[in-house]
């Protein structure tokens, strides 16, 4: 079992990160001072069908009120018809300020729970019990929120949990285009802060199929230590949190632009990292190793452009409307070199171009 600690402004807490965590539970509840009225369990119906009975065994023994509030599984349930539904069921459960929330999924259930505790009551307590890979990035940090079809994540909070609980047991079952979607924000986390772990991933990962249990533990570390980091100096992206954002803003303009769910939200950032990636070389003038970064995504298995139904008008209309914009300008967390972020800000018609060129398409 390991511990990294997320010390922000508003909560410092311990992201525990270990197998069969779930069976102490009740000593992590009172480690962490939480002595719930009631718990709610948020979850989607693939992970419900998976471990809700395994979960439960655990909950009974607590011996706590508690229910289950199962949401269908997908971005879809990052909508305001779903925050409504839960917040339904919370009431309708009578759920009082001293009562926990309790995100059980992957980072659509943490984004989506997040969002209800942060805002049911003004504010109860939530717990992240993550259940994809991806939710090493997710489950961290207190980015909560629901989307909007204008845009990614534009309905939210910054709400850090009580506790994250990442119980590797569950990843189990974790289909092949899960794991390389969650694997996209470990390579992202790796770009930003450590050019020696991008090196090592280049050279030893060489595809995504049975990980080994101590590989998914080191992925999971290493961009859960990078991330606590990033957010303990800066929780509220007043400045050096928007690298976490690295690969986001095209990638969320794809997700939007294509619909929510059409495409994983890694798939979507390992292409938004490779344009950013592009726009770093020509921006800075030096070769940051683009060409070898596209072979080694494609043979792990990520898209590595964008599909031509997409335009880069419509594209560009995203980026401007993404939170990280100012005055209309796009702004992109690009790489001076790998491990040194840094955040530019570019008007529309340069990044136009720069799309274009980078699609292969007439300017
Ligand atoms: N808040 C943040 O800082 C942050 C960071 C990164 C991503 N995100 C958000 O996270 C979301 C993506 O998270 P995700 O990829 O975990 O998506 P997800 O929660 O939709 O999970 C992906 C799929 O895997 C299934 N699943 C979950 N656990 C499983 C398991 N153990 N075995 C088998 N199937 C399982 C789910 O039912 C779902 O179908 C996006 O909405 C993204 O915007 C948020
Ligand atoms: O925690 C952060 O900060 C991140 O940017 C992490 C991202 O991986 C994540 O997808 C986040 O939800 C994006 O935030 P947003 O502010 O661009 O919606
Ligand atoms: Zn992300």
């Amino acid at each position: 079992m390991k511990e990294i600690k997320v010390q922000t402004t508003s909560r410092t807490y311990p992201v525990i990160i270990g197998k069969n965590l779930i069976s102490h539970l009740s000593n992590i509840l009172s480690n962490i001072e939480l002595a719930p009225t009631k718990m709610m369990v948020i979850t989607d119906e693939t992970v419900s069908t998976l471990f809700r009975d395994r979960f439960e065994r655990e909950l009974k023994t607590i011996g706590i009120d508690y229910f289950f509030h199962v949401v269908p599984s997908g971005e879809k349930s990052k909508s305001f018809e779903t925050y409504y539904e839960c917040m339904t069921a919370a009431l309708t459960n009578h759920l009082d300020r001293r009562s926990l929330m309790i995100a059980f999924g992957g980072g659509v259930i943490g984004d989506l729970t997040g969002f209800i505790a942060a805002t049911y009551m003004r504010g109860i307590p939530f717990l992240q019990i993550p259940t994809t890979l991806l939710a090493h990035d997710s489950a961290v940090g207190g980015k909560v929120a629901i989307n909007h079809p204008l845009g990614k994540n534009m309905i939210g909070a910054f709400y850090q949990p009580h506790a994250v609980i990442y119980d590797i047991q569950f990843l189990e079952t974790l289909p092949i285009d899960e794991i390389r979607s969650g694997f996209a924000e470990v390579v992202k986390h790796g770009l930003i802060k450590d050019p020696l772990f991008v090196d090592w991933l280049v050279q030893h990962v060489h595809h995504l199929q049975q990980l080994k249990e101590e590989q998914l533990l080191t992925f999971i570390e290493k961009g859960i230590t990078i991330k606590a980091e990033i957010v303990s100096e800066d929780e509220k992206e007043l400045g050096t949190r928007a690298f976490l954002n690295f690969g986001h803003t095209l990638g969320h303009a794809l997700e939007a632009a294509l619909g929510y769910g059409r495409i994983s939200h890694g798939d979507a950032v390992a292409i938004g990292m490779l344009f950013a990636l592009y726009v770093s070389n020509q921006t800075f003038g030096i070769d940051l190793g683009y060409e070898r970064m596209k072979e080694w995504f494609q043979k792990i298995g990520f898209p590595t452009s964008v599909h031509s139904s997409i335009s880069s008008e419509q594209l560009c209309e995203r980026m401007k409307n993404d939170k990280k914009s100012v005055n209309n300008e796009i702004r992109m967390v690009l790489l001076e070199n790998i491990g040194t972020p840094k955040l530019v800000n570019f008007d529309e018609k340069t990044i136009y171009s720069l799309l274009q060129q980078w699609r292969g398409g007439a300017i």
